[in-house]
């Protein structure tokens, strides 16, 4: 495996429910967390519509690195897209102004379920095991403009444990004094990350990396302050900050995290580098 991470496991497959994830269940190996992003798995300015071709392709790599080996313990989370974004801005809720209208969170959350459907399909029609994990029913925000995030993730380690694929989405969280506000994949990326001890992040989006002010792909950040005047909100419907949010969330870990797009995925999950390491 040219090139691969030192710390990958390349541990049992688990590339099947059933038998194979009881078989591969008791590890505690520290997982890997990969975001695929909403942009890369839908069409993000035509609202419910899935890009099944990169969506396929995101899952075939999944179960392509499951099966091989190179990757053990997995925690997916997906984002938004034309379902999630698109919803949030109509009802004017983002991660930061929150809704009391049940309707609102209803259409929001009904929304990230059809999409997060969608993905576990795809994902275990390919032989891998996932199971939903809903941020709602789950999640709290603190009140205020720094509201700390909490995250129980009992029901997580333990599917790990169990041999299955964890797959979360971004969604609507209860926040303290504002309703419910909308909780990002890369804010769930983040406390699966430190929570889990996860060995390696990877958050897959439309682009490269993060860019440059000349559009080139930046091989390492660790200093936002560096980078600050080249990143920019998401280019479609975002409530939840694009790039520059991303960036701030991916700093904060412990564990090594890539920002890379779809060609980078399996690379990623071999164990390799991809587009932008950001530590
Ligand atoms: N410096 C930068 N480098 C790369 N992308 C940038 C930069 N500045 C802004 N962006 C925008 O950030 C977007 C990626 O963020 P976005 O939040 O849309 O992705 P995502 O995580 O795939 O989607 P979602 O939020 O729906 O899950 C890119 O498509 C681009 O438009
Ligand atoms: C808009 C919603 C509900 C999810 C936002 O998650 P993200 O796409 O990861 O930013």
């Amino acid at each position: 495996m040219t090139g691969a991470d030192p710390t990958a496991d390349g541990g049992d497959a688990r590339g099947a429910g059933g038998d194979e994830a009881a078989d591969g269940a008791g590890t505690d190996a520290p997982p890997v967390v990969l975001k695929l992003g909403g942009s890369l798995i839908t069409e993000k300015d035509r609202p419910e519509t899935l890009d099944d071709a990169a969506l396929d392709a995101a899952c075939d790599a999944v179960a392509d690195a499951l099966a091989a080996g190179d990757v053990d313990r997995l925690v997916v989370v997906h984002g938004g897209g034309s379902f999630g974004h698109h919803h949030a801005s109509e009802r004017g809720v983002s991660t930061t102004d929150g809704t009391r209208d049940a309707d609102a969170v209803a259409a929001v959350h009904g929304a990230m379920k059809r999409l997060n459907a969608h993905v576990l399909e795809r994902l275990r029609e390919r032989g891998v095991p996932a199971v939903p994990v809903h941020p709602l029913s789950l999640a709290a925000r603190t009140e205020g403009a720094d509201g700390r995030l909490d995250l129980p993730l009992g029901s997580t380690a333990t599917l790990l444990d169990e041999g299955f694929v964890p797959v979360l989405h971004g969604d609507g969280v209860a926040t303290a004094g504002d309703g419910v506000t909308v909780v990002s994949g890369d804010e769930l990326v983040a406390e699966l990350a430190a929570g889990l001890a996860a060995r390696r992040v990877g958050v897959c989006s439309t682009v490269p990396g993060v860019l440059d002010g000349d559009g080139d792909v930046i091989d390492e950040i660790d200093d936002f302050g560096a980078v600050a005047d080249a990143l920019g909100a998401s280019d479609a419907t975002d409530v939840s900050g694009g790039m520059a949010a991303k960036v701030r969330e991916l700093l904060d870990l412990d564990a090594p995290a890539y920002v890379f797009g779809a060609a980078g995925l399996a690379p990623f999950l071999r164990g390799e580098g991809a587009g932008t390491r950001i530590d």
